[in-house]
């Protein structure tokens, strides 16, 4: 199947981004994100979008910038956080090579702090986080091909980590 060469997913904060450009220099290819795609498309931020739009915009809006990802990029592609609560994206995930990146808690607040940029996170995040991990945690087992846990690893030790779980090896 064309498309991505790896998706990644995961909760906010648990490296997609940052691994996601790592592991796609290790394998000499691009890198995109379905978070910068629609705020270049857009012309604001997540948050102004959330606050301004509402989630049920952004969340359309997500699953046309995934839908196109998984269609147009052939590198490794970093989803939103929230992007497998569709079930035709998940549908879409289906036989691809994708990696969930985990976290506990404790690191999640340590990565996330109180960060207004992270919507869904800006009050309380542990009991935030603790809800949408509940509501989400079996979506993201459910599209990955393998889980590789990030608590206490370094970027670089993540992205070594994901090669090695795909068999897949630096250009
Ligand atoms: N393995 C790691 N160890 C420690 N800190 C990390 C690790 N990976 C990422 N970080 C830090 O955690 C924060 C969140 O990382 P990043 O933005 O890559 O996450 P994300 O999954 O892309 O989040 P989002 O879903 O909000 O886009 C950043 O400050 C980053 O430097
Ligand atoms: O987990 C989520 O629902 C989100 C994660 C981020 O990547 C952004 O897509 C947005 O902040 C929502
Ligand atoms: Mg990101």
């Amino acid at each position: 199947m064309s498309g991505p060469l790896v998706v990644l997913v995961g909760p906010m904060g648990v490296g997609k981004s940052t691994v996601g450009q790592l592991l796609a220099e290790r394998l000499g290819t691009g890198y995109r994100d379905t978070d910068d795609d629609i705020v270049a498309a857009r012309g604001r931020t997540i948050a102004e979008i959330f606050v301004d739009e509402g989630e049920p915009v952004f969340r359309a809006l997500e699953k046309d910038a995934v839908r196109d990802a998984l269609a147009g990029h052939t590198g490794v592609l970093a989803l939103g956080g929230g992007a497998v609560l569709d079930p035709d994206t998940r549908a879409l995930l289906r036989d691809r090579r994708v990696v969930y990146l985990s976290m506990d808690v404790e690191e999640a607040v340590k990565r996330t702090g109180l960060s207004a940029a992270r919507p869904l996170l800006a009050v309380n995040p542990r009991k935030q986080w603790r809800a949408l991990m509940d509501a989400r945690r079996h979506l993201y087992e459910e599209v990955a091909t393998v889980v590789v846990a990030t608590d206490g690893r370094t970027p670089e030790d993540v992205t070594r980590a994901v090669l090695d779980a795909l068999e897949l090896k630096e250009a």
